[in-house]
């Protein structure tokens, strides 16, 4: 196991809880030296009583250190207990935060549809954030085992060497074997990942309020139910097939040591019987021959829990320490308001290389405070589009320019912080109205002006205002507040629509952005709303520069440049005048789609 990962471990012990470890460990050796101590004081107050004539002074300051040692031996244990779960808790919390921290600094998407990186990400979750605390753990009962195994083989030793020998050599072929054991465990754990990962996803099924619908009314639940119960069922194969050989094994080295620690009593017995022991002597062997095999069984166990947590923390430092998923320039030049534009120069994109073209050689120019329509027909490409405008992927080939400067060579960050998007798969977050608004920019969640006005654009306001708690109501039934502990009061869920103008709030809380996305903003909206939040967007839009995604071609018409994406290819240029001229695709669609609202023939309809 590299040494690298056991100092990394330690420091995060040592950063995350420096005087509960250093106690620990102060106690944890003490604990180890405890039981040495009343041993050897019971060998020498076992000595004096069966020497002949003794007088109760003789013995009375040995008996009182063995009650000493005993009241400390009884105490201990809670001390190190309550002293293991602190640094534990304190641990898990700096590691966990890391590791979150680490997934928050990944730049783009990539990581989060590979099956690969997500088992590992499984596994630094579930069992490497426990690592350090596991290691300390481990590490402090190893070294408390072996100051026990140290202390009473050195006894043995002084008044029976070849047992001594004996009893240590015994532990050899254990500490392999469990060793071997060890490796098959973590080889398991990783081999498990994916089916982990499935049953969590079958259990999200099963019990999330979103997928409650379709479960019931499809009837489906059983068949996820089945699916969920195959992965449990794999899960279980995997650790019945490691469990039957630690039975194996565990049960075979039990045999030997039971077998050893019977022949040492045979023989410390004869001892006795020929007098080269004393009676105070077979005591000492026989207590410290139990207490070196049981030690030196603890001392395997967590040499074997160290070896473990180490392998199972080098996963979590696999994906703390993953390095950047885009190219990032350690000096990025400074991204500035946007002035001109931002070009697509010859763009070519496709999710990886065994994947198909998504955008092919996309030659393109989004003028600034200018509003530019992406039209085109389902998977042609425009949600890809504004995924890389966003930068979380980079072109396969070609450049993304912001006023001329390549979007590889800005911080993603200060990128982002000019760009504002509502996405069509926006996210109905389990927090307050207030709180989903606010997440669009944190800083506006302190400002709670902002919040209202960004709601009144999207024409959110007046629902959330009617609400019971207002701004401050949970928009979910699966959690109820804090403050309401005493006397839960649920939240509420929204219908579609008003999520969907909650989304807009968010992607407009954020003044003044550089560039507006708006992908599908008004799908769900009735017609009332897209009205009335298309014509607010409008205004608001006026001077700034925006993207706008939509397949209702009436809302895009009002566009400054309407583009028309086909096979991952612009088709078609132009405004809504210019491309009805033309007569191409857009024309088409919209003559389809209109038609489809003027006639009475249901067979018009698009
Ligand atoms: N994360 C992804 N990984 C692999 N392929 C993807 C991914 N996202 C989209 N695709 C593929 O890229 C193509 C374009 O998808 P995209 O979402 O950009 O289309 P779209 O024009 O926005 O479609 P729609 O009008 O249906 O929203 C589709 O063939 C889709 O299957």
């Amino acid at each position: 196991m590299s040494p690298h990962v056991a100092r990394r471990a330690l420091s995060l012990v040592r950063q995350a809880a420096p005087a509960q470890a250093t106690a620990y460990l102060g106690l944890s050796l003490l604990s180890g030296l405890a039981p040495l101590t009343a041993a050897w004081l019971t060998k020498l107050v076992i000595d004096r009583l069966v020497a002949g004539s003794v007088q109760w002074l003789d013995v009375l300051a040995l008996t009182a250190a063995l009650v000493g040692v005993g009241v400390a031996v009884a105490l201990m244990p809670h001390a190190v207990r309550y002293l293991q779960a602190e640094t534990g808790r304190r641990v898990l919390l700096l590691a966990n935060s890391r590791l979150y921290a680490a997934v928050d600094r990944f730049v783009g998407l990539h990581r989060f549809e590979d099956p690969v990186f997500l088992d590992r990400l499984q596994i630094a979750r579930s069992s490497g954030v426990s690592g350090p605390g596991d290691v300390l753990d481990g590490g402090l009962g190893a070294v408390q085992a072996l100051v026990t195994v140290g202390g009473f083989s050195g006894t043995i030793f002084v008044l029976e060497p070849w047992v001594a020998v004996a009893v240590v050599s015994a532990a050899v072929p254990a500490l392999l074997a469990e060793l071997a054991l060890s490796r098959r465990r973590v080889a398991m754990v990783t081999e498990i990942g994916q089916a982990e990962r499935r049953e969590l996803f079958y259990s999200g099924l099963l019990t999330n309020p979103q997928t409650a619908k379709e479960m019931r009314l499809f009837g489906a639940g059983p068949y996820l139910w089945h699916r969920m119960a195959a992965e449990i069922r794999t899960i279980n194969d995997a650790h019945r097939r490691i469990d039957r050989r630690q039975l194996a094994v565990q049960g075979g080295l039990a045999m030997l040591g039971a077998t050893v620690a019977g022949a040492l009593l045979l023989s410390v017995v004869r001892s006795a019987v020929v007098g080269t022991l004393t009676v105070g002597d077979v005591a000492l062997v026989v207590a410290a021959v139990g207490s070196v095999q049981s030690a030196l069984a603890g001392l395997v166990t967590q040499a074997v829990s160290v070896h473990q947590a180490l392998a199972l923390f080098g996963r979590y430092l696999a994906v703390v320490d993953a390095g950047p998923d885009l190219p990032v320039r350690s000096e990025p030049l400074p991204t500035l308001p946007l002035r001109d534009g931002i070009e697509l120069r010859d763009v070519w994109f496709r999710y990886a290389d065994d994947q198909p073209w998504v955008l092919q050689g996309v030659n393109l120019m989004l003028p600034a405070g200018r509003t530019t329509a992406i039209v085109g027909l389902n998977g042609a490409g425009k949600t890809t589009l504004i995924k890389l405008l966003c930068r979380f992927y980079d072109p396969t080939r070609g450049a993304i320019l912001w006023d001329g400067t390549d979007l590889r060579d800005l911080s993603p960050k200060e990128l982002r912080r000019r760009i504002r998007a509502v996405f069509q798969d926006a996210t109905a977050y389990d927090l307050t109205a207030r709180e989903n608004i606010g997440i669009g920019d944190l800083t506006a969640l302190s400002d709670f002006p902002r919040i209202e006005r960004a709601a009144q654009q999207a024409g959110v306001h007046d629902v959330i205002t009617r609400l019971r708690h207002g701004y401050e109501t949970l928009l979910t039934r699966i959690f109820f507040s804090e403050a309401d502990r005493a006397d839960p009061d649920t939240g509420v869920v929204l219908s579609g629509g008003q999520w969907q103008r909650l989304s807009i709030a968010r992607g407009l809380v954020l003044d003044k952005p550089d560039l507006l996305v708006l992908d599908e903003p008004s799908s769900a909206l009735d017609a009332d709303a897209e009205h009335g939040v298309h014509a607010r967007l409008r205004a608001h839009r006026t001077g700034l520069t925006s993207v706008l995604i939509s397949h209702r071609l009436g809302v895009v018409r009002e566009a400054d440049l309407i583009v028309v994406l086909s096979g991952g290819r612009v088709v078609e240029r132009g405004t809504h005048a210019d491309l009805l001229a033309h007569d191409g695709e857009y024309a088409r669609l919209f003559t389809l789609q209109a038609a489809g609202y003027r006639s009475s023939d249901p067979e018009a309809f698009v």
